[in-house]
């Protein structure tokens, strides 16, 4: 008998088709709905590559400007969803209150049982419009600042920024936090997306998939890294005390791969030349280094990716250059990744919905090799 095949982690796997977006490894691209990411990117808000996803095709101004009222309506939190974030403790990972939110915002859905299209359309719009506010609210707490509420003059970027801060944040900016949004949105069948589908075959709720979706992106192989990026370049900054953050890089990363450290915000299950989302998301934090004026940021950067690149000819993922550009807009380290989240939304909703209009329970198969059948004494 020749033993079976089993597909750990079902790297290379195919389980299903989608309309969604399509990632190319061989030619280094990401298309939403067929619109390179790139393009999506220079030249539309977030709010539009959101309709898009959902709705695959980009919307009319008539279409968006419905949209734009439906989701700024949606923005502020209730009293109640303030209470359970209150009752979190501020030492709980922030993407424990994302998911926590999430679940919430489910259990207190006047459609929660109700998982036809147009409700959970409402559901996806609903989420996509308060995560921001959760994200920044939670951020808020933690340093003892008041709670800002939102404002209906601001598109989503302006207003993410200007709730989280409490100051409205120059046009590059937002432009910047624009640009990793619309990245972030969406990206196939990746470990998070993956989850809410499975969630999804079973006739779940659309709010309990997307919770599952959070708590799959928290880990530090997926969306986690964005994180732990940030801890990488404090560590190499502290352990640098001569100043020389480039050649401290490159001991640092020596000893990590000695010690069989897997180095975050590198290497790719599907793209293995390079993320095709990188060189959009270096160039936003090119910007950003020029605007605050952190060349040191920019140096370190460079450093470990060209001291990777010569010792494992591994490529950086979008979480490389996503963590120093949010921690240069001033987001909280563990703040990083509840900004994936915020952006996520889109793709895991038009995903869950996708899987529903031709649903398969997701149920895969195992091979024992556990004890041989025995009985009990
Ligand atoms: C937005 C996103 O979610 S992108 C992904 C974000 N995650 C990270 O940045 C975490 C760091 N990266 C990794 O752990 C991996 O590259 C993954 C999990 C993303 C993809 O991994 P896989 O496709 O399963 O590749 P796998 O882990 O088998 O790696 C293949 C080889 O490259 C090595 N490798 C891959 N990535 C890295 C890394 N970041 N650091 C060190 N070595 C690495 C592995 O050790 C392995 O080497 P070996 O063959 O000598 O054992
Ligand atoms: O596709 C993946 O496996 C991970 C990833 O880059 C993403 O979810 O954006």
């Amino acid at each position: 008998m020749t033993d079976p095949q089993i597909h750990k982690g079902l790297a290379g796997v195919l389980v299903d088709t989608t309309r969604i977006s399509k990632v190319n490894p061989e030619t280094n691209s990401l298309l939403y709905r067929g619109y390179p990411v790139q393009e999506l990117a220079a030249r539309c808000s977030f709010e539009e590559v959101a309709y898009l996803l959902w709705n695959g095709e980009l919307p009319t101004e008539a279409q968006l400007a419905e949209f734009t009222d439906g989701e700024r309506a949606q923005r502020a939190l209730t009293p109640e969803l303030k209470a359970v974030i209150d009752a979190l403790p501020v030492t709980c990972h922030p993407m424990d209150v994302c998911r926590t939110a999430a679940s919430v915002l489910g259990a207190s859905h006047e459609l929660a049982e109700d998982s036809s299209v147009q409700a959970n359309m409402d559901k996806a719009v609903g989420l996509f419009a308060a995560m921001p506010a959760v994200v920044a609210y939670d951020q808020r707490r933690r340093r003892g600042e008041d709670v800002v509420e939102p404002r209906d003059d601001l598109g989503y970027s302006a207003n993410f920024l200007w709730m989280t801060f409490g100051e409205e944040a120059a046009p590059e900016v937002v432009e910047a936090f624009n640009v990793s949004m619309i990245l972030y949105a969406e990206h196939s069948f990746n470990a998070s997306t993956f989850t809410g589908r499975v969630i999804t075959s079973t006739l779940s709720d659309l709010h309990s998939a997307v919770t599952g979706a959070i708590g799959a992106l928290k880990g530090p192989l997926h969306g986690g890294a964005n994180e732990a990026v940030m801890h990488t370049f404090a560590e190499i900054t502290e352990s640098a005390a001569d100043g020389d953050v480039a050649a401290h890089a490159a001991a640092w990363l020596d000893e990590a791969l000695a010690e069989k450290k897997k180095i975050m915000g590198f290497g790719h299950r599907v793209y293995k030349n390079g993320d095709s989302r990188v060189p959009t998301m270096k160039a936003s934090l090119d910007n950003m280094v020029k605007y605050y004026d952190r060349p040191d940021m920019g140096e370190l950067y460079t450093a470990l990716e060209t001291a990777m690149g010569e010792r494992k000819n591994i490529l950086p993922n979008l979480d490389y250059p996503a963590g120093p550009v949010y921690h240069l807009m001033g987001f909280d380290t563990p703040t990083f990744t509840p900004l994936f989240v915020a952006a996520r939304i889109t793709g895991w909703t038009a995903h869950i919905m996708e899987q529903l209009e031709a649903n398969s329970l997701i149920r895969p198969l195992s091979e024992y090799n556990g004890a041989e059948e025995r009985h009990l004494p």
